[in-house]
């Protein structure tokens, strides 16, 4: 194969218009208003075929979402062919490859810069042996078939890419079904690539497997679930995996709400899992039914969950990442104990310094697990739970997580199953059903949703019981808008500040005036602000803590 300059050219000049936009790769890949995305989704196109190449031509999936932000906004993220983030030291290259775009004079700029990468990364493209491959998915919004057009342009006219395009999908479908096609093309399969319909049989059949093994009646015995899909791409993702007749809970169990994916400024408007755990109340369209129902809100590219319940006198409860990690660590530790597994598998829990300090309390001290706090951001997190753990739950507090299970687990499980001959323990049996549930490659809404109400089933537990294992800590988080939020350096996971100079010194001194006051201060990785975040015991002194820790930051910047 040969790079066909002038063909290339000539893509590059009919699709790049945004130009002097400064593009930057955080968290979340690239994000911003759609309008301006044009000339980035041309250069990350580019960015995933050359990453296919230098992967011996594996599927690298390409994913157009914008998850919770608003519907003008998009954006779009690379997925390794094992279904995990992109490897973190390409992210410099998706952004040096798309501001030489945004900021070159002419396409000999943005030329020169792209075979530097190449050069760099020794990928050679007159091999003609490799050919790339490509999977892409995007999410409900109204760009993302324009900024599709966009991101595809040079894959299979420039660089011979063959490329697979899932059409709307979820974040979390396009993660497995990447992960998938590889698997089956290292097994030799000759159409080895996954579609939507074995993400609903893997999971439908996890689902199944795990309700049979434990005898649950067939209708749930947890109360109703209402699902609110923030009007976002779950929403008839959910219903599709409902629809299917191996599906054995009853249709009206499960009500879908806030499924309008076809109105585009619906989405995430005053509705979905950001909204519920920013605004701690019910989304629009929903209102309480009964005491006892359990409600989830999905957040935009449904990669998110939080639970939320209503009580007798009306009050909102909500059951946030934590409480998710909390309830999977407290049941999976007893399975653990039952199969008498808990000295050869280790299982922990990982979480972020925004966890309340009640959860990790409560992990420490009455469920005996381990924890370990990471910085923000699930690629830190899920980087611990595959390297510290056999058992791995790691949940943002704001509902991003999954479980990882690790090689050593299914090896445990599968010898012990085949030594008791088919009359295993039910704790080994839930074992092995429970780590086929959980999605293992990203956090995902749907598949946690389905983990979260297994196991409500099985432990017999309604919203209010699983709530009541711990109290929450009053807290707060705001943000605060500063000249120049780079200034502010953390250390020991993000939960101390190394800059401005003396600043935590001045931090230190507020907490140390609140009952089981903690706060910390750090640079978000997604927006133009810095976060404070501060709990205590009292409640009433809570906005008085935080403000003078604002006060200071501001004071600083
Ligand atoms: C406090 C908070 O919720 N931070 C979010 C937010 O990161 P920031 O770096 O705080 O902007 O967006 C990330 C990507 O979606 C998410 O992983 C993280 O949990
Ligand atoms: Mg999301």
């Amino acid at each position: 194969m040969k790079l066909n300059q002038e063909q290339l050219r000539k893509i590059y000049d009919d699709t790049c218009r945004t130009k002097n936009v400064q593009y930057s790769y955080g968290t979340a890949g690239f994000r911003t208003v759609a309008k301006d995305l044009d000339t980035v989704m041309f250069t990350t196109g580019i960015l995933a075929v050359l990453r296919s190449l230098k992967l011996q031509g594996q599927y690298v999936g390409v994913m157009i979402t914008a998850s919770h932000n608003p519907y003008q906004d998009n954006g779009v993220k690379i997925v390794e062919p094992d279904g995990s983030m992109l490897l973190a030291t390409w992210e410099p290259y998706a952004m040096q490859l798309a501001n030489a775009a945004s900021f070159a004079t002419d396409f000999e700029g943005f030329y020169a810069e792209l075979v530097k990468l190449i050069g760099h990364e020794k990928i050679d493209l007159d091999v003609g042996t490799v050919v790339p491959h490509i999977v892409v998915g995007r999410d409900s919004r109204e760009s993302s078939p324009f900024l599709l057009r966009c991101l595809t342009s040079t894959m299979a006219s420039v660089f011979h890419a063959q490329v697979v395009d899932l059409g709307c999908v979820t974040t979390p479908q396009l993660h497995y079904i990447t992960d998938l096609s590889n698997k089956r093309a290292q097994e030799g399969d000759s159409a080895p690539v996954a579609t939507e319909q074995d993400y609903y049989s893997f999971f439908i059949g996890a689902f199944n497997d795990l309700f049979s093994t434990c005898q649950i009646e067939k209708s749930l015995s947890v109360p109703k679930l209402f699902v609110d899909t923030a009007n976002g791409i779950g929403g008839p993702q959910l219903k599709k995996l409902l629809a299917s007749p191996d599906w054995v809970v009853p249709a009206d169990q499960i009500e879908i709400t806030n499924d309008k994916s076809d109105v585009p400024e619906l989405l995430n408007f005053e509705c979905g899992a950001d909204y519920v755990k920013t605004n701690q109340k019910l989304p629009k369209g929903l209102c309480p039914s009964s005491f006892d129902a359990l409600y989830c809100s999905f957040d935009g590219d449904a990669d998110r969950v939080v639970f939320y319940y209503v009580d007798s006198k009306s009050k909102f409860h909500l059951l946030d990442g934590d409480k998710i990690s909390t309830l999977l660590a407290k049941f999976l530790s007893k399975q653990l104990q039952l199969a008498n597994l808990e000295h050869s598998l280790k299982i922990g829990v990982v979480q972020t310094a925004y966890a309340n300090g009640s959860s990790t309390t409560y992990i420490k001290d009455e469920l005996h697990c381990p924890v370990s706090c990471t910085k923000t951001g699930v690629k830190h997190l899920h980087h611990e739970a595959v390297t510290q753990y056999d058992i791995g739950i790691y949940f943002e507090a704001n509902g991003h997580g999954t479980i990882i299970f690790s090689e050593k687990f299914h090896q445990v499980i599968e010898s012990e199953l085949s030594k008791s001959h088919g009359n295993s323990p039910l704790a080994l049996r839930t074992l092995s059903c429970f780590a086929k549930l959980i999605n293992q490659t990203v956090g995902d809404a749907i598949s946690d949703m389905l983990a979260v109400l297994a196991t409500l089933s099985i432990l017999q537990m309604a919203p209010m019981d699983w709530d009541k294992e711990y109290t929450d800590l009053p807290n707060k988080l705001v943000k605060c808008i500063v000249h120049d939020r780079s200034i502010f350096q953390t250390t020991d996971q993000e939960r101390k500040l190394q800059n401005p100079a003396g600043l935590q010194t001045k931090i230190d001194s507020v907490i140390a005036k609140y009952a089981m006051g903690r706060s910390f201060v750090r640079a978000s990785g997604t927006e133009d602000a810095v976060r404070v975040y501060a709990e205590c015991q009292d409640p009433s002194k809570l906005d008085q803590f935080c403000n003078e820790v604002v006060e200071y930051v501001k004071a600083s910047a």
